[in-house]
């Protein structure tokens, strides 16, 4: 699904990545794992065709990463509207389904589109899947972190991706909604090759078959091996490991 060999990327003159390789693949669930700076943003930008490599190769789905990006499901770290922005619930999903996931010349786009029977259908069914047909004629400025995260899920999942691609989708929202969030994943890998950037490696433990520790350099590690000595080596400090059994 994701083949990288010898790639590397800076920001200007700073090395951010350097010699990565990486393959994923069908039906894997991938955790992305890493301090803070460490390039895992970069990285899924890069699968996402957003950015360049300098050298290396990156081919997503046998393809370059730009022709394979409607085939892509991308929920970003950060929304890429103001949380004011005058949109509802339905227009954001419909917008992944327009297979635009930035808010340039965004209310006209809506404007123009007319959401056809399939359309409707498709984005109804996103909807459904993440539990959010309720609230979807609210404007996304009323909605708690936890409803927003599920609503860009559904963004992400109504264009029916084969590969779903989460930068930190869990950052902002408490342990009981992040459990659901990830519960919800589950089910959906058993359809799509998941890909998620996460700090919390223990809580990603219970749910990845595989972390790849990116510093700038990255290493693999099937989750079975994670203990830590390996995380502190990862993060070169000591960490505090905080079990999440409930
Ligand atoms: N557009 C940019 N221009 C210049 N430098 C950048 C840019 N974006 C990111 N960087 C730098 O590249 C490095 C890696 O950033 P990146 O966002 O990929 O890290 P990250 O592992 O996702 O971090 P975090 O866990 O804090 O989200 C950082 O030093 C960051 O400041």
């Amino acid at each position: 699904m994701i083949d990288i060999q010898g790639l590397n990327f800076s920001y200007g003159s700073v090395s951010t990545l350097s010699g990565i390789d990486l393959q994923v693949s069908e039906g894997e669930f991938l955790g992305i794992v890493g301090p803070n700076a460490g390039g895992k943003s970069t990285l899924l930008k890069l699968m996402l065709g957003l950015l360049q490599p300098q050298s290396g190769q990156l081919r997503v789905l046998d393809r370059s990463p730009r022709a394979a990006s409607r085939l892509l499901g991308y929920v970003q770290q950060h929304p890429s509207f103001p949380r004011d922005f005058p949109i509802t619930v339905e227009q954001v999903v419909q917008l992944g389904r327009m297979g635009m996931h930035r808010n340039s010349r965004l209310l006209d786009a809506l404007r123009l589109a007319r959401m056809s029977s399939p359309d409707r259908e498709a984005v109804r069914g996103a909807l459904e899947e993440v539990e959010a047909v309720d609230i979807a004629k609210r404007q996304i400025g009323s909605l708690s972190g936890g409803q927003l995260q599920r609503v860009l899920l559904a963004r992400a999942l109504v264009g029916e991706p084969r590969i779903l691609i989460l930068d930190e989708p869990t950052a902002n929202i408490d342990q009981r909604l992040e459990g659901e969030i990830f519960d919800l994943l589950k089910a959906l890998n058993t359809r799509m090759t998941i890909l998620v950037v996460s700090h919390d490696i223990a809580f990603i433990s219970g749910y990845v078959s595989r972390v790849a520790c990116l510093n700038r350099t990255l290493v693999c590690h099937r989750t079975d091996a994670i203990d830590g000595a390996l995380i502190q080596r990862l993060y070169g400090e000591p960490m505090r490991l905080i079990a999440h059994t409930h």
